[in-house]
């Protein structure tokens, strides 16, 4: 399924990290609609090749999420660029943007390059630290972020990010009432079928993480859960 915009659950695999070949397939061939390859840190060009090389033997499509200039490769069907909207600091937003187009505006297939408008919201998280998110919110600061996502820079996705714990659904379902064009990615602590089928009741698109690595069984069950 190549239209992301009908993408309900993504598996995101984190280059950085150990996965044996079982678990690969199984996840792959979950009948989630994407594999995203992303994470914060130890993301580099070998261990993103390998990731595309294995999970490349499925026909799942599979999304770069990209962190770093380092470890951009061909072969993907789809790169999502990060911008964190709630960074104090302009590199995380436009800085590393623009060192990136200049170095491949002439290569660039605008077709298959999606951004991301990034909410991070917790405060412990890699993501937080390493971009010096704002996690300090109210309700109403995130809903204006969205706003800000969908009507000022007209960005496809706007993401609440609680990488490593779950969130609040009710501010999800909160954002998603003031989004028409922009498509809600939620990621964060989901572990269970449950809280995957929570937060797939507000959020277009669930995003499932670290559960692959710690609980295989359970991740599996969120992608039936989503798509019920
Ligand atoms: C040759 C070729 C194929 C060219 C392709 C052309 C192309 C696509 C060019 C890219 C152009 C471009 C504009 C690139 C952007 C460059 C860049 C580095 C932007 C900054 C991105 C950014 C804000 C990164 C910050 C970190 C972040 C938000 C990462 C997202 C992933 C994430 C949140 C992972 C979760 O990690 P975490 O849970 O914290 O970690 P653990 O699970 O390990 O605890
Ligand atoms: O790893 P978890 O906590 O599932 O979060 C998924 C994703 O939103 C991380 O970027
Ligand atoms: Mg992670």
């Amino acid at each position: 399924m190549y239209d992301i915009r009908e993408w309900r659950h993504v598996f995101k695999l984190d280059p950085n990290k150990e996965i044996s070949d079982e678990h690969l397939e199984r996840v792959c061939e979950s009948g989630t609609d994407a594999i995203i390859v992303g994470g914060t840190d130890g993301v580099t060009l070998e261990n993103v090749l390998e990731l595309l090389g294995r999970v490349r033997r499925f026909s799942v499509p599979c999304v770069l999420e990209i962190s770093n200039l380092e470890s951009i490769t061909p072969g993907f069907d789809f790169y999502f660029i990060p911008m964190v909207l709630n960074s104090r600091e302009t590199k995380w937003i436009i800085d590393l943007h623009h060192d990136a187009v200049k170095q491949f505006g002439d290569v660039m297939n605008w077709d298959e390059i999606w951004m991301e408008g990034y909410c991070i919201l917790h405060k412990h998280c890699k993501a937080a630290m390493l971009t010096a998110a704002d996690t300090e919110l109210e309700e109403e600061d995130v809903v204006a972020y969205a706003r800000m996502a969908e009507h000022m820079y007209h960005l496809p996705i706007f993401y609440l990010e609680y990488s490593g714990s779950y969130g609040d659904p009710g501010l999800v379902q909160r954002v998603k009432q003031v989004l028409m064009k922009t498509q809600l990615f939620y990621g964060g602590g989901i572990k269970t079928a449950k809280q995957a089928k929570e937060m797939a009741k507000y959020a277009d698109t669930v995003v499932v993480g670290n559960i692959v690595y710690e609980d295989i069984e359970q991740a599996l069950a969120t992608v039936k859960a989503v798509k019920q």
